[in-house]
């Protein structure tokens, strides 16, 4: 396969991070090509967060490169990380919607904020993002009127407000119901192939994953410990997938947070 550095929109190469002491990230290598759309997945608090946050520049890399439309962010002025941020659009756990402005508003606002259109331009592409999401008709509810599934589709609708090349979102299908998650799941795919853009994905729903992207990385220990395509993942024997696919509760990723056994703090507590 020939792969021409122009294809990859992200690209991380030995990536390291650590929080104070605390390294979470220990040799991150992963990339995103234009137009795929790739789930990152992996225990709970394994740095998939962070990873995000690498890639929109809100967090430097204490090692390694981080590389987003061919511009090492390391080696980025201030303004021009802040110029390259808003060509990504970013959807965070629950995408919290603003209570106090209506759908349209909330959709108004990172065009209000970082252009200069005039409002008639605006109003039409505020109406334009909130068809691509089926909520044309909406416009002027208040965010305590839409459901669940509603309001995910506002937040999506906002963060493809300003055409980005880039859709980052953490944890998209948290909390929906399962015909909420298909539709979620399939106007992430739609989204990403109309705006001709990449999206990268943190979930945990690896079924409804496995349905819409491209590529999978598995991150434990601060590392990518397996990768594929969705084929590759199915019929993968690699025991972290398993585990995964399979959704069982012990395996490669422990159940336990590390712990003494329960016999020893047992005993520990009752001979206090
Ligand atoms: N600001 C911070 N300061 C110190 N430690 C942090 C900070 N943010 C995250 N951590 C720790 O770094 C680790 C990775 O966090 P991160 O949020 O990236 O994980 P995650 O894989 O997204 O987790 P989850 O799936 O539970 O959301 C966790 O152990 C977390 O406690």
């Amino acid at each position: 396969m020939t792969e021409h550095s122009d294809d990859l929109l992200v690209s991380l190469s030995g990536v390291r991070f650590a929080y104070g002491e605390r390294e979470v990230l220990r040799g991150i290598d992963l990339t995103v090509r234009r137009g795929q759309v790739v789930a990152i997945m992996g225990g709970s608090g394994c740095g998939k967060t962070t990873l995000l946050r690498l890639i929109g520049g809100q967090l430097r890399a204490s090692a390694g490169q981080v590389s987003v439309a061919g511009h090492e962010l390391g080696g980025l002025s201030r303004d021009a990380l802040y110029a390259l941020r808003r060509r990504m659009g970013m959807l965070f756990q629950f995408g919290a919607l603003f209570t106090d402005m209506s759908v349209f508003d909330n959709v108004a606002f990172p065009l209000r904020e970082h252009t200069d259109l005039p409002a008639e331009m605006i109003r039409d592409l505020v109406r334009m993002k909130l068809n691509a999401v089926g909520l044309r008709g909406a416009e002027a509810l208040g965010p305590g009127e839409l459901s669940g599934g509603m309001a995910r589709r506002v937040a999506l609708a906002r963060a493809i407000a300003l055409d980005p090349m880039l859709i980052m979102y953490d944890e998209p299908f948290a909390g929906l119901d399962p015909i909420s998650l298909g539709v979620i799941g399939q106007l992430i795919r739609k989204l990403n192939d109309a705006l001709g853009a990449s999206s990268i994905m943190v979930t945990h729903d690896i079924h409804e994953s496995l349905e819409i992207v491209d590529y999978v990385y598995f991150v434990s220990d601060g590392r990518i410990v397996a990768q594929g395509t969705p084929d590759e993942i199915r019929a993968s024997a690699d025991p972290f997938v398993h585990q995964f696919v399979h959704a069982e509760a012990d395996g490669p990723v422990p159940f336990h947070y590390p712990a003494v056994p329960i016999g020893e703090s047992l005993l520990g507590e009752g001979g206090r």
